[in-house]
This record gives structure tokens, sequence and C-alpha cells, in this order.
């Protein structure tokens, strides 16, 4: 059975979630970190794509050392098993996933990716071979079930996240809304990739939570399955 997957991310006011540049931005504020930090602390994993390395070199570690804590005194690592999907093996080596805080890595290629550059990643992560070009993101997520993996946090891109919500692989999302104009008809959005184009393709969400955060809005939803339920 696959992990309960919940995406949270943070737009800006009109909906980008960086600059045309992919260039990281803070757009939520200290309160939302904090919220971030926790929900991360609570999951067993969280997972990006490689446009999101690549952009951001995030650590995606546990900031708050008394919540690391509260993980190693429940006999887990301090931080979640961190994931990247990453079918063509282009993480960099010296990212700072692979290198800042203890813990599991997966890196997740497809076997379009260069056996040597495989090669050297492994030094540093569990390398997972899942699709032939693009990684078979369904397939993932049961694996990730069999290794007793229960939730999964995905922070993101787009492009990630069109994927799994065209492929119905989203249980929850949590949209925190911060008070800036990033603007750019081609900065990241949410959910990018191809869109849907039949209306009876979208995904319908419950608004479950609206609330005021720092400057901004935190809106959670949960996700209807096709079948009618949440
Ligand atoms: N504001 C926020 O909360 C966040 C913003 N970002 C921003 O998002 C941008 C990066 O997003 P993207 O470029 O869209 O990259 P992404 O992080 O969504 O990675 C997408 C890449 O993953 C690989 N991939 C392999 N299999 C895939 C599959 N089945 N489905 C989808 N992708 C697959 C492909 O190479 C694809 O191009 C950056 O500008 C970053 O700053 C990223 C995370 C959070
Ligand atoms: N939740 C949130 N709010 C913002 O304002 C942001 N700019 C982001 N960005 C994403 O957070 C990740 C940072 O990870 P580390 O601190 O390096 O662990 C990274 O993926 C950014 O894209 N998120």
């Amino acid at each position: 059975m696959r992990p309960h997957v919940f995406v949270n991310l943070a737009m800006s006011a009109d909906g980008k979630l960086s600059t045309i540049e992919r260039r990281q931005v803070r757009i939520s504020g200290d309160a939302d970190f904090r919220r971030v930090d926790l929900i991360k602390s609570q999951s067993d994993a969280i997972m990006v794509g490689i446009g999101t390395v690549l952009a951001d070199d995030p650590s995606l570690t546990v900031k708050d050392a008394t919540l690391r804590k509260e993980r190693a005194d429940d006999g887990r690592d301090e931080n979640p098993v961190r994931i990247v999907i990453d079918s063509r093996a282009r993480t960099p080596v010296d990212a700072d996933i692979l290198h800042k805080g203890p813990g599991r890595r997966i890196i997740v290629v497809s076997n379009s990716a260069d056996p040597a550059k495989t090669a050297l990643l492994s030094e540093y992560a569990d390398i997972q071979v899942f699709g032939d070009e693009r990684v078979d993101m369904s397939a993932f997520l049961e694996y990730l079930g069999t290794l007793g993996i229960r939730s999964l946090m995905v922070e993101g891109g787009g492009t990630l996240i069109w994927s799994l919500f065209a492929e119905g692989l989203v249980d929850e999302l949590y949209t925190c809304v911060g008070n800036v104009i990033i603007g750019g008809a081609d900065a990241p959005t949410p959910a990018d990739g191809d869109g849907f184009i039949n209306e009876a393709d979208f995904p319908s969400l419950v608004l479950k939570d609206a609330k005021r955060i720092d400057d901004g809005i935190l809106l959670c939803w949960s996700v209807k399955k096709k079948d009618g339920g949440e």
C-alpha cells in the first residue's frame, strides 16, 4: 500500500512558486517555516524533484533541534528519509541533500540514467530504478509502502506535483499563499507539466481549513477520490 501523500508548498499571491529564473525566494514567513519544519519532522519521508535540487539545493533536514531530538527519542533518524526524483541521475555529487544531516537518502532514477553517474551517487544514497524514461511514480510509491513508509511529504516543484496529481497520487494539499507578487508567465506554479484538458479530469479538492499565517493564508485541502471519497 502506498504512503499517505501530502503536498506542501508556498506560492505568491499571484500563484508562483519562484521567479522566472527559478530562483528560490522567501514567500512565506517565520510562522510558516516553523509549521513546515513541524510537519516535516512528523513525516516518514520527504520528496522533491531534480528541478528543485538543481534550482534550490535544499537539504530537507529538520531545522529545529527539539524536533530532531523528539524523532531520535522515538528511535527514528533525526531526519525523514530524503528522496529525489531524478530520472537521468543529474543530482550533483556535492548537493546539500547528500551531505547535510544524518539519515537515509534515496535517489530514484529511470533506465535512461547514465550508469557511471548512478554509480557515483550510490556512494551517498540508495539508488532505486523505476521506469524507462521518467520515474514511474505509482510503482515507486508502492515500493515506499513496502519499506514501512506511511507518510510522504512532497515539497515540489511544480513538475513533480503535476505528475502526482495527474496520476491520482495526492491525498492532501497545503498551500501557503504569501503576501508577495512574483509574476512572469513562465515562472513555476504549483502544478506545471502538461495540464488537464478535460474538466472531468480536474482533481477535485475539499477545503478543510483556511487560516491566517504571518501576512498570508494557509489553505488545507483534501483531494477527492475519483469514486467520490476523500
Ligand atoms: N515555493 C515552494 O514551495 C517551492 C518552490 N520550488 C521551486 O520549484 C522550481 C522547480 O520545479 P520544477 O522545475 O518543476 O522541477 P521539479 O522539482 O518538479 O522536478 C521535475 C523533474 O523531475 C524529473 N522527473 C522524473 N520523473 C518524473 C515524473 N514522473 N514526474 C515529474 N518529474 C519527474 C524530471 O527531470 C523533471 O523535469 C524551482 O524554481 C524551485 O524554487 C520547489 C519546491 C518548493
Ligand atoms: N514552504 C516554503 N516557503 C517558502 O517561502 C519557500 N521559499 C519554500 N521553498 C522550498 O523550501 C525548501 C528549502 O529546503 P531547505 O531549507 O534547504 O531544507 C526548498 O525546496 C524550497 O524550494 N518553501
